[in-house]
């Protein structure tokens, strides 16, 4: 297995260019399943989630080509509607065909996709939404077996917890329903609003997209469309942390700063400087030391919790200490142990996590569960002294396209070591 080498203390300057968002191109790819036309998306970065699902939609029966950032999806009528255990459990977005293959077929069986590491995730709010919609599912042998033969109806429904994975999949499958669907209490994270444009684009008929509250309006058929996949916000965060690790000034080109606000003023509170740019921003720390910040994890617009492991390893060098509170995930603290590991000071209480800052890290072997988690060990170990191997680097390759070579490119010395 690949590892991560990094040698410690090296300022970041440079310019990073921001890639197409995992978490938008994986229901960007499953609204294909609404049309037999081509649906032909651009920006699309390279990631094993993004051939992950590649390949769990090629076993539906959809044509795929990829040249480049531009990636063609076209699944013809006839298709399979059967999602199996071996590509779903690999990744927990594959639930995402559920919504899509219901309400054009009439008819999905789709694996259940289990736990994983930072929680239970279970999709009982995806099912009882569907059901509502007219569905009927059941549940056996670890798959879902779903059917509307009649076609879904359109309804009210109230999410009693905000969930991003919930909120599109229902926005897909209203899109062909018959009458008028309300999503109240919707996720409007920027992946949704993404989806929501693109569903326009094919043809759907949605009211309220960015607000948490979404109208649609079946409609018989969709078509196909072309759309660019958003910047992602959460690589976007993540580069901006390395440079405040680092005490460096790297432009983050591409960018979108209206996506990153709760990150932003929380890097500012931290005495980090963000500034705008002609393409995206600009994030610079020079000799001051970080300041310690208080975070909570929130859905969209608070504080993302897939920042939250790598606004830690930032806090560990912060002058005074930090309070970090995981409200999305009950198991969202793994990186902890392993910063420990590089001489952070950190005690986990609940769902809170008291950092308090120490001057330096130091170098070490670590390796995390998952992917946000592993990455902030690279950020601590680009600001910590000496040497350190982050192993089980397939987690980077979910979510983090050419992350060496960007943040070499910036000064950083990284490499990836063949095992
Ligand atoms: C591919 C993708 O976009 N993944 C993101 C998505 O995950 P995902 O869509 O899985 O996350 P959700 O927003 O659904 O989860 C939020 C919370 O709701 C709970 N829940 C969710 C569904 C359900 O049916 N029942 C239930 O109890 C979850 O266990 C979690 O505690 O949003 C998360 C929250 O921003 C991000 O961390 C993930 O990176
Ligand atoms: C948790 C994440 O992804 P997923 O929902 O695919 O596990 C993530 O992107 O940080």
């Amino acid at each position: 297995m690949d590892k991560i080498r990094i040698r410690g203390g090296r300022q970041l300057d440079g310019v990073i260019r921001i890639s197409g968002a995992k978490n938008a191109a994986l229901p960007l790819m499953t609204a294909a399943l609404l049309t037999p036309d081509p649906l032909v998306l651009t920006n699309v970065p390279e990631l094993a989630d993004i051939s992950t699902m590649g390949k769990l939609l090629v076993e539906l029966g959809v044509g795929f080509e990829r040249i480049d950032d531009k990636v063609t999806l076209t699944a013809p009528d006839g298709g399979s509607t059967t999602a199996d255990y071996d590509l779903v459990r690999k990744m927990r977005a594959s639930v995402l065909v559920l919504g899509p293959l219901l309400a054009r077929h009439g008819v999905a069986k789709v694996s259940l996709p289990g736990g994983c590491a930072i929680g239970a995730r279970p999709v009982d709010l995806h099912l009882s939404a569907l059901e509502a919609m007219g569905a009927e599912i059941k549940l056996d042998g670890g798959y879902v077996y779903a059917s509307a033969p009649k076609g879904l109806i359109g309804t009210r429904i109230v999410f009693p917890k905000v969930s991003v994975g919930a909120t599109e999949n229902l926005l897909m499958a209203a899109a062909l329903a018959k009458g008028t669907t309300v999503l109240a209490n919707a996720a409007r994270e920027p992946e949704i609003t993404d989806l929501a444009e693109c569903l326009v684009k094919m043809g759907a008929r949605i009211e309220g997209i960015g607000s948490d509250s979404l109208t649609i309006t079946g409609v018989d058929g969709l078509h196909g469309a072309t759309h660019a996949v958003v910047p992602d916000r959460i690589e976007t965060g993540t580069y901006a942390i390395a440079a405040a690790i680092t005490g460096g000034s790297v432009e983050l080109k591409g960018a979108r700063l209206d996506h990153v606000q709760s990150l932003a003023q929380t890097l500012a509170k931290a005495r980090v400087d963000v500034t705008l740019t002609p393409d995206g921003f600009r994030v610079v720390r020079r000799n001051n030391r970080i300041r310690g910040v208080d975070v909570m994890t929130e859905p969209f617009p608070g504080f993302p919790t897939d920042m939250q492991a790598q606004m830690m390893s930032l806090m560990t060098v912060a002058e005074g200490a930090a309070m970090i509170t995981e409200t999305i995930f009950e198991n969202r603290f793994m990186h902890v142990p392993e910063l420990a590991r590089m001489g952070a000071d950190v005690t986990v209480h609940h769902s809170s996590a008291l950092v308090r800052g120490v001057e330096t890290l130091r170098g070490a072997q670590v390796m995390a569960t998952d992917l946000r988690a592993s990455v902030s060990l690279v950020l601590a170990g680009l600001a910590a002294e000496g040497e350190t191997v982050v192993n089980r680097v397939y987690h980077l390759d979910r979510g983090y396209e050419k992350l060496e070579q960007k943040l070499a490119a910036c000064g950083a010395d990284i490499e990836r070591v063949a095992a």
